[in-house]
């Protein structure tokens, strides 16, 4: 099924920077989408755009059929609950738990008072340390957020996303203040869990081996267009070093 369709999506920023050029992508139900580019190819507004933290300037985004583009108010609440976002700086609160955290996850379902009040029903608490429980959280569940290693803080951020029950997670760079390990602890962590709950996911990521090793589909970006869809083992080197090839600017910039 046809979760996400991407059409002709471009985004302007007021500066005038072309971050996005007519991007077309589509996006089944349960892929594990990875999304390759330099640094400045648009990868984060791209996944930032179908969530409306950024405002695209042009094109159509259907979201499981409906678009979504120019929705406000409960409509687009109601869009981005079923969207779970896991950032690169885990954006944790870090002085409150890590249950509590995960609990945010239920803030979309909440009216704004019960949110400030934090009365979170027993099944949302109960799902909350369920979902510790797979990223193997269980135990720290009441210490303060900054007390976990940067691994186990993406650990809670991905509990938290997994809480909104979204059937689309966007991981913007997960593993990029990582070290090697955690970084392969998390991937392993995302993918299986996406793959247990048949949800999909759009995952930025710099790291080109590892990309190979979990996407079910590589989405490769060059100055907001794209330059490449297709399987891993499509993804030859002569298409990585179009995807990575420096614009003269550049080039003259880090020469
Ligand atoms: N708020 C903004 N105002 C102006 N330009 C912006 C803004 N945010 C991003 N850009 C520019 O848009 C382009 C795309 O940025 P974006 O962050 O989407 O790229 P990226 O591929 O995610 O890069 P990185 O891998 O370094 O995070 C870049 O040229 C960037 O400088």
């Amino acid at each position: 099924m046809t979760l996400l369709q991407i059409e002709g999506l471009s985004k302007v920023y007021p500066d005038g920077t072309v971050a996005l050029d007519n991007l077309n992508l589509q996006l089944h139900s349960g892929e594990f989408v990875v999304v390759i580019g330099p640094s400045g190819a648009g990868k984060s507004t791209l996944l930032r755009s179908l969530n409306r933290m950024v405002e695209p300037t042009k094109g159509h985004i259907r979201f499981k059929g409906e678009e979504t583009m120019g929705i406000k108010g409960t409509k687009l609440r109601e869009m981005r609950r079923q969207m779970g976002m896991i950032f690169q700086g885990y954006n944790l609160v870090t002085r409150v738990s890590v249950l509590t955290n995960v609990l945010h996850g239920r803030l979309g379902y909440m009216s704004s008072l019960q949110g400030a009040l934090g009365l979170y029903s027993k099944t949302d608490t109960e799902a909350a340390k369920n979902m510790l429980q797979r990223v193997g959280l269980f135990e720290q569940m009441y210490k303060r957020a900054d007390e976990l290693s940067g691994g186990q803080q993406q650990r809670v951020g991905i509990a938290r996303a997994l809480c909104q029950q979204p059937d689309l997670i966007l991981a913007d760079e997960p593993i990029a203040s990582l070290d090697p390990a955690s970084s392969e602890t998390i991937m392993d962590y995302l993918y299986t869990i996406c793959k247990e709950e048949g949800i999909a996911c759009l995952c930025n990521l710099h790291q080109v081996d590892i990309a190979k090793k979990y996407a079910t589909r590589i989405i490769g970006i060059h100055k907001g267009s794209k330059v490449f869809d297709g399987a891993p083992a499509e993804l030859t080197d002569d298409m990585i070093r179009l995807i990575y090839k420096q614009s003269s600017s550049q080039e003259k910039e880090t020469a």
